[in-house]
């Protein structure tokens, strides 16, 4: 099973840029969590400070006992092994077969034999629907075949934490729509913490457990799927709806002139609750059930008292059982929110 990954108050500047700060979250143990956020919001070097390859000035990663900021230099490199990590560009060596590439991890960390390396290639490329395809190039196949093979790649040395840096970059509406479905499987046969880095909605809406997002350097939110989905942030429905109109512009954010040009209100609350949740992707038939949907399951019924109304009646709705029920109906009130 996978591990939990506790990120808390995390900051980092390059320079005087600071890229965000005081970001504090925890990705679950096994579930499929994504961090969506406009380009540029720092999404790509969060996922390097979760693994030690960049180091922010304040704030904590700890993962299994070792904190991937502040601990010794060979500690990190050890945890680091607990990692796959899935390169937005695949990453791949272009001179090297689909096949050697994918055995690479194993072949510069591990002392296993060739046929046991054959073996757990072989398997994993069967994983990511690459059989056969293991004698290419790179430059020989398509870009969601080498997304594949990168995701295979990042599988061989059964991580424990798998993280995926926009998957479906280049990737057409299928091909995304393929992806997603992978990603699912992957999770449910290897039972890993995995978080996902995109801008595709489609994926945010279809795959994750939990969803984040990154904008004006903070978290905005990070939690059950249904919080973010049903959000009244203007900051949240704009993107969710790939609306010019809102705080997001074309350089990340718009000042306040601009906004009141636009008409916009800031204090207003979007419409919350109208956008229909699309169900969670199910793995395909044939594989096991994902053991991290009971667990998200109770861990979110645990907290239905603290969420927003809309968040909560989404998760109702969708848990649809006599047990949500239940529990909704010995919580106690929430105060009014607003109108
Ligand atoms: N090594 C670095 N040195 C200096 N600045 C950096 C470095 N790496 C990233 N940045 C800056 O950090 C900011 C966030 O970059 P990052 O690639 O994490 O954004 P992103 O949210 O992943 O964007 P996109 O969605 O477009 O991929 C950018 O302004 C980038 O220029």
């Amino acid at each position: 099973m996978g591990i939990e990954v506790v990120v808390d108050g995390l900051t980092k500047s390059f320079g005087r840029q600071n890229i965000w700060r005081d970001v504090t979250l925890t990705l679950p143990a096994g579930e499929v969590s994504v961090l969506l956020g406009p380009s540029g919001t720092g999404k790509t070097v969060f996922l390097k400070s979760l693994i030690g390859l960049l180091k922010p000035e304040r704030g904590h990663v700890r993962v299994d006992g070792v904190d991937m900021v502040n601990d010794r230099e060979r500690d990190v490199f050890e945890a680091r092994k607990k990692f796959g990590l899935m390169f937005q560009d695949g990453a791949l060596f272009g001179s090297m077969s689909l096949f050697d590439n994918v055995a690479f991890p194993l072949r510069e960390h591990t002392r296993k034999k060739e046929s046991e390396i054959r073996r757990i290639v072989m398997e994993r490329m069967d994983l990511v629907g690459l059989g056969g395809a293991e004698g290419k190039l790179p430059g020989e196949i398509s870009g969601g075949m080498r997304k594949r093979a990168g995701l295979a790649r990042a599988l061989v040395l059964d991580p424990e934490i798998v993280l995926c840096d926009e998957p479906d970059s280049g990737l057409d509406p299928v091909r995304t729509a393929f992806i997603s479905q992978l990603l699912i499987d992957v999770n449910a046969q290897i039972d890993a913490t995995m978080l996902i880095v995109t801008h595709n909605i489609d994926i945010a809406c279809t795959v994750p457990d939990n969803i984040g997002m990154l904008f004006r350097r903070n978290l905005v939110t990070f939690g059950p799927r249904e919080v973010l989905l049903t959000s009244e942030e203007p900051v949240v429905s704009q993107f969710l709806s790939g609306s010019r109109l809102g705080p997001i512009g074309m350089s990340e954010e718009k000042d306040a002139a601009t906004l009141a040009a636009e008409g916009f209100d800031a204090s207003a609350p979007a419409r919350a609750g109208v956008r229909e949740i699309v169900p969670q992707l199910e793995p395909s038939p044939g594989m096991p059930p994902r053991q991290a949907v009971d667990r998200h399951r109770e861990r979110v019924l645990g907290m239905l008292a603290q969420l927003p109304t809309a968040a909560r009646n989404a998760i109702v709705a969708g848990i649809g059982s006599s047990v949500a029920e239940a529990r909704t109906l010995t919580m106690p009130a929430l105060p009014e929110e607003r109108p």
